[in-house]
């Protein structure tokens, strides 16, 4: 009899420790596996990311919340400013891009400002600062904007109007971002955004439009590279060159043709004798880059992939969500419509050109610029990032961070904490970032990280105000927009290095009838 309990305990004892050992163990609001982590979860939950992400850290205490995967991949996400404000700035220079990011994104992005650390990243801000800080460049930006807008844009609309055609406002934007960033960066116009058909440069059109496909699938590959679930498997699926690997790499093939073309074409120029007589005519960023030291094709490569992509896919992404936010609250968008309308008719009274929204006049714009940085509040066009940690630390809520644990704050939850912004944290209020005057306040970088903080932090603000403000002003005064197939909730949400909508944003225009018989239209600069 006591030999028979023997055997069926020796018999049931390794399945139970079996059962101990990969039972999971409570990690915060999260359950950890032994080997595998949070895995289950994470797979479970991929295709919402970013709400899954929110809920745990909106519940967490510190709104800290401790991630496990595979092996020794594990690391923090927080949504606390003062977190933020720790690894972001006050111990910046425990916390690079680290070799996890540098080896996802460096088939794509090279070793460009976006992809660097250390001494190769602070001789790219120094010259990149250096370009972004000219009065000059400032001119430039809003020539170039408000050109795109009646060359090109307007023109699109108008026809869309006519029609009666729905368009995808989303696509319209990247065209208009892409066709921006180029021509300040580089001096080049790829001109996306003229309607097909019409490209006077004819099947050289066709090749940027490739170009521009391309580089949002190498983006959009790129980012996925975060997200899967089994360490390295894309190495896997890059050595056999199949699936999406294949894709990224065909991708990024388009994009260094078409990238070298521009290096090629920006260095001839340099050589020409006029420039060379008159000096630096074009002081745009990538004749800087040239003339500044390092000018081999492959790092230009890099610089030129980097800025285009700072430009493309954030200001687009911006008002694409703003527009939406603005289909659902017309108070926002009648009280947007007043001032821009109030400006136009102190202006007037000023002798000002009657037609034009200089600097100046965007700048008086309180209660847009409130409402666009509302919008990035609630959907921040970087919703998620990160650092590596290069030595033991303990954050100010007192989380403790392990040498090589990756460090990520998220700008979309942190729009969505109470602790952050109130109990009415998930309301569109352009309000509350107005004073009792209804002057525009900004709050510290920490709390509203949208263009990242410390001493990375994003150098093309300025530019992204100048474009986004300018396009809303000339959309909202002439057209009325109504979201197609509207009524159905919240677009579905893409996660890319950006947060895009999956399906666009499909709207129908309409000119918006005008108070005064003479249409005012966005034709000059002040
Ligand atoms: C709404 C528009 C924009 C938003 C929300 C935004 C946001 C950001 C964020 C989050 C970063 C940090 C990225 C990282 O280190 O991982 C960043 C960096 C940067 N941004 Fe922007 N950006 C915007 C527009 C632009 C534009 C139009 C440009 C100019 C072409 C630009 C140029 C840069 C550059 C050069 C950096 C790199 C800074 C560094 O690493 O030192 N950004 N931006």
């Amino acid at each position: 009899m006591e030999l028979l309990l023997v055997i069926v305990i020796l018999a049931l004892l390794p399945p139970l420790i079996l059962f101990y050992l990969l039972s999971p163990k409570s990690e915060g609001p999260l359950k950890a596996y032994p080997l595998i982590g949070i895995v289950p979860q994470f797979v479970k939950h991929r295709h919402r990311l970013l709400e899954w992400q929110t809920e745990l850290l909106t519940a967490a205490p510190t709104n800290t919340v401790h991630f496990r995967f595979f092996g020794k991949l594990q690391g923090i996400i927080t949504a606390n400013p003062a977190n933020l404000e720790h690894f972001l700035k006050s111990n910046f220079q425990n916390y690079p891009k680290g070799p996890r990011h540098t080896s996802l994104m460096e088939d794509f992005l090279g070793r460009g400002i976006f992809n660097a650390d250390g001494e190769l990243w602070k001789w790219q801000r120094k010259m990149a600062s250096f370009e972004f800080n000219t009065g000059s460049l400032r001119i430039f930006v809003v020539e170039n904007v408000q050109q795109e807008i009646t060359k090109r844009l307007l023109p699109r609309l108008r026809s869309a109007a006519a029609s009666g055609a729905a368009v995808d406002l989303q696509d319209v934007l990247e065209r208009f971002a892409f066709d921006n960033v180029c021509q300040v960066a580089f001096n080049e116009d790829p001109a996306c955004l003229t309607a097909d058909g019409e490209d006077p440069a004819g099947g050289d059109g066709l090749l940027r439009r490739g170009f521009a496909a391309a580089f949002r699938d190498a983006t959009a590959i790129s980012a996925a590279r975060f997200r899967y679930a089994v360490p390295g498997m894309w190495k896997l699926k890059r050595l056999l060159n199949v699936g999406s690997e294949r894709r990224l790499k065909e991708s990024i093939s388009t994009v260094d043709d078409f990238a070298r073309r521009i290096i090629r074409s920006r260095k001839k120029e340099l050589r020409s004798p006029a420039v060379a007589a008159e000096g630096f005519r074009h002081q745009d960023l990538l004749s800087r880059f040239i003339a500044g030291g390092d000018d081999s094709d492959e790092f230009l490569r890099d610089i030129v992939v980097s800025f285009i992509l700072a430009g493309r896919e954030t200001t687009s992404s911006a008002l694409t969500w703003f527009f939406w936010l603005l289909s659902e609250r017309p108070d926002v968008e009648r009280k947007i419509l007043e001032e821009i309308r109030s400006v136009r008719t102190r202006s007037e009274g000023e002798g000002k050109e009657k037609e034009s929204f200089g600097f100046e006049e965007l700048r008086e714009m309180n209660y847009l610029h409130a409402a666009i940085t509302e919008a990035m509040r609630l959907y921040p066009p970087v919703p998620f990032n990160s650092s590596f940690c290069l030595a033991d630390d303990v954050l100010p809520d007192g989380t403790k961070v392990g040498k090589g644990w990756f460090v990520s704050y998220h700008p979309y939850a942190m729009g969505r904490t109470a602790a952050v912004w109130g109990e009415d944290c998930g309301e569109f209020r352009p309000e509350r970032w107005l004073g009792a005057g209804g002057e525009f306040q900004p709050v510290s970088s920490f709390r509203f990280p949208a263009f990242h903080c410390g001493p990375r932090t994003c150098l093309g603000k300025e530019m992204a105000y100048i474009q986004m403000k300018s396009i809303a002003t000339c959309l909202i005064e002439k057209f009325t927009l109504e979201v197609a197939g509207g009524g159905g909730g919240r677009p579905e949400m893409l996660l890319s290095l950006t947060l895009r909508m999956k399906d666009g944003l499909p709207v129908r225009i309409r000119e918006r009838a005008t108070p005064r018989s003479s249409s005012p239209s966005c034709k000059t600069v002040s």
